[in-house]
């Protein structure tokens, strides 16, 4: 037996000693009775006091402990940082903390010991504490009583002031319901500013002009945007799984995303079309301690490149017309200047020697007078095309000085050299018989040659050489023409 119950048993025992005494005295007063009775009689009724007495005690010390231990639990309650409410097997209220209030302030006067479950709901519902049972209060109140204690996992519930609570409901073996609010406002805003953070990327990656891919850490393709779709010709489904290397080429196949992270750089790939595609790759990672993925940002410039290839030709063209003869296909007298003061340097530090042609058609302007401008052209282009074919080492030293005169270069070449190059040109021309009625030299296209040449280290200018081959072919041509004339070497 308990000391509780041993203390709740001495009144009952004090009370009979009592009734024992008090039926001895009437005994005694209804006639006789031993001399020693009284004496029994006054201890009893004096034991009986004493026990009833300590009795009473007893009881007061556990009514006394059992309320410090109530006052404890209330208080473990009331200091919990959910709200805790109890209902019995009727589901009436019959305990409920300080929180409970606290969060639904509006229902002060209804949250009484004994107050019903859907009483104290309807009273919520009525002055609109539960925003999402708005404007279909029975319809949610129906739904809420058959979930009552049975929900597998907790409810979210809006209450007021953007509150959210998680409600467990768990039913205890006697049948009452034992709720716990807990609130959870801090977690459910934070998921919505993350959800909000979420649309705004989404939304940013989606309308990118930019391709971006999501990798795994090695390298397969897990989410691409609409732009990359569009970059490379694949759809969304047929390029995730897929390995980066089936993108790029250029030696990407066999580097992990880990490689390609840092600067900028420029990759080749395929469009599914086949088209070449010049890119620039962005790989940064992403490392959580729950993920580990890369993104890839992708930029095309193909047709950047493609531009710059057409003004690199474009420029490389209009250089080339620049310097070329438009008639006759050869160098102009640009060229010409610009090789000769490259060539004059070079064989001034190399003393090699250096030697020039200049030839000259002779009586031209009869030619043009007799057959017609259009046969003069020609004619031009014929004189071109086999002086370049006697020069040998690279046509491309023959330039056309002006008019009908042209100029030849010949770099390593000293005057016996040019004359011999020189008497090709004239053989060659007679050989190639171009009718000229009127020349009065003969009555076939004739030249006449100036030749000069420097010897290496000599410290004049470039432009005495020119002087020299001039007046060599000044002399040329008093000499009768269809001939060449050496000048002197220029020291
Ligand atoms: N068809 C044609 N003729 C040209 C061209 N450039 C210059 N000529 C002509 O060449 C002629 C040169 O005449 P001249 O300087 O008197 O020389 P030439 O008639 O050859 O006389 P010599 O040089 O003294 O023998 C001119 O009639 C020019 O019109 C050209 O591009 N095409």
């Amino acid at each position: 037996m308990s000391r509780f119950a041993l203390a709740r048993s001495w009144p009952t025992l004090a009370f009979a000693l009592l009734l024992l005494g008090q039926a001895a005295a009437l005994a005694l007063s209804l006639g006789g009775g031993a001399g020693w009775l009284p004496w029994l009689l006054t201890g009893l009724l004096a034991l009986s006091s004493l026990l009833a007495l300590a009795a009473l005690s007893t009881l007061r010390r556990a009514r006394a402990k059992a309320e410090r231990a109530q006052r404890t639990l209330e208080e473990a309650i009331d200091a919990l940082p959910a709200s805790v409410e109890i209902y019995d097997e009727t589901d009436r209220l019959v305990a409920f903390n300080q929180r409970l209030v606290e969060i639904y302030p509006h229902m002060l006067r209804e949250f009484q010991r004994r107050a019903g479950f859907e009483d104290m709901v309807r009273a919520s519902l009525a002055r609109q504490g539960i925003p999402e049972a708005i404007g279909r209060e029975e319809e949610w109140l129906a739904e809420r009583k058959r979930q009552r204690g049975r929900q597998s996992a907790p409810l979210l519930q809006n209450v007021h002031d953007e509150i959210w609570l998680r409600v467990f409901e768990r039913r205890t073996p006697s049948g009452g319901i034992v709720g716990v609010r807990l609130d959870v406002s801090d977690l459910i805003h934070e998921q919505q500013r993350l959800a909000a953070s979420q649309a705004h990327l989404h939304a940013i990656i989606q309308s990118a002009m930019n391709g971006i891919l999501t990798l795994d850490a090695e390298g397969h393709v897990l989410e691409v945007n609409p732009s990359c779709e569009q970059l490379f010709g694949f759809s969304a489904a047929e390029l995730q799984g897929g390995h980066l290397s089936m993108l790029f080429s250029g030696g990407l196949s066999e580097l992990a995303p880990q490689s390609l992270l840092g600067q900028p750089r420029e990759v080749s790939a395929r469009h599914r079309s086949g088209e070449e595609l010049s890119l620039q790759l962005t790989m940064a990672e992403v490392r959580t301690a729950t993920t580990h993925l890369f993104v890839c940002i992708v930029t095309d410039f193909s047709e950047r490149k493609r531009q710059e290839l057409r003004l690199k030709r474009a420029n490389e063209l209009l250089a080339r017309q620049s310097t070329t003869d438009g008639l006759t296909g050869v160098g102009n007298r640009r060229l010409f200047d610009q090789a000769l003061q490259q060539e004059w340097l070079r064989s001034a530090r190399s003393g090699q020697p250096l030697a020039i042609l200049l030839v000259d058609i002779d009586h031209f302007k009869q030619y043009n007078d007799r057959y017609g401008h259009v046969a003069g052209d020609d004619a031009l282009r014929r004189v071109a095309t086999l002086l370049r074919s006697c020069v040998g080492r690279g046509g491309e030293s023959v330039c056309r000085y002006g008019g009908e005169e042209f100029v030849v270069l010949l770099v390593d070449t000293d005057l016996a050299g040019a004359q011999v190059v020189a008497q090709r040109c004239l053989d060659s021309l007679r050989l190639a018989a171009i009718e000229h009625e009127a020349s009065p030299v003969r009555p076939t296209l004739s030249l006449s040659i100036g030749v000069a040449a420097r010897l290496g280290h000599s410290q004049v200018a470039a432009q005495s050489l020119l002087e020299a081959a001039d007046a060599a072919l000044y002399k040329a041509k008093q000499g009768g023409r269809a001939r060449m004339v050496c000048e002197a070497r220029i020291a």
